[in-house]
């Protein structure tokens, strides 16, 4: 059972904003010597609130199925090792390793690319992952020229 939280609010334009939470647990080392400890392998039960909004419904009313991004998300990391997901990340470049930030912006893309594929089109506007009790990271994507992001 997820934690009941307010999170930060998402700045943008739409009339409607769904969140939905979804936790999954993975293992994970971040290679760079300032990371200390976390160098090492080790796992975390992480918490991510993922917000999606837009003016326009689907079909079935919604602007984006709730059990989607739990699928998208939970199906791709849970019980997994993050540093093996070689798509998403590396351990040569920064920008890839699988740091609470960067796994909040591959979260962000990943339901981004859903959405892109749908009819109604809603943005991915915010991600906050938990990463531990006492760390988290709230990723939002730039707006795009030409879109409403932001
Ligand atoms: N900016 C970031 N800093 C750190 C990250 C990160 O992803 N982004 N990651 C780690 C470690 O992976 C670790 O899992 C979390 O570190 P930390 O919050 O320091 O964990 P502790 O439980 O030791 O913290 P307490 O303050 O004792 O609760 C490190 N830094
Ligand atoms: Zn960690």
């Amino acid at each position: 059972m997820m934690l009941q939280q307010i999170y930060p609010a998402a700045n943008h334009p739409y009339q409607y904003e769904l969140n939905k939470d979804l936790h999954f647990a993975a293992a994970h080392f971040v290679p760079a010597e300032e990371a200390g400890k976390c160098r090492l392998l080790h796992g975390h039960t992480y918490y991510a609130n993922v917000t999606v909004a837009g003016d326009e419904l689907d079909a079935a009313g919604f602007l984006v199925n709730f059990a989607v991004i739990k699928q998208l998300i939970h199906t791709r990391f849970d019980h997994s090792v993050l540093n093996d997901d070689t798509e998403s990340f590396d351990d040569v470049n920064p920008d890839r390793f699988p740091t609470t930030e960067v796994v909040a912006r591959t979260i962000c893309e990943i339901v981004q690319k859903h959405l892109d594929g749908t009819a109604n089109r809603p943005q991915c506007v915010q991600v906050y992952l938990r990463e531990t009790p006492t760390s988290y990271c709230i990723y939002r994507p730039k707006r795009k020229a030409g879109s409403h992001v932001g």
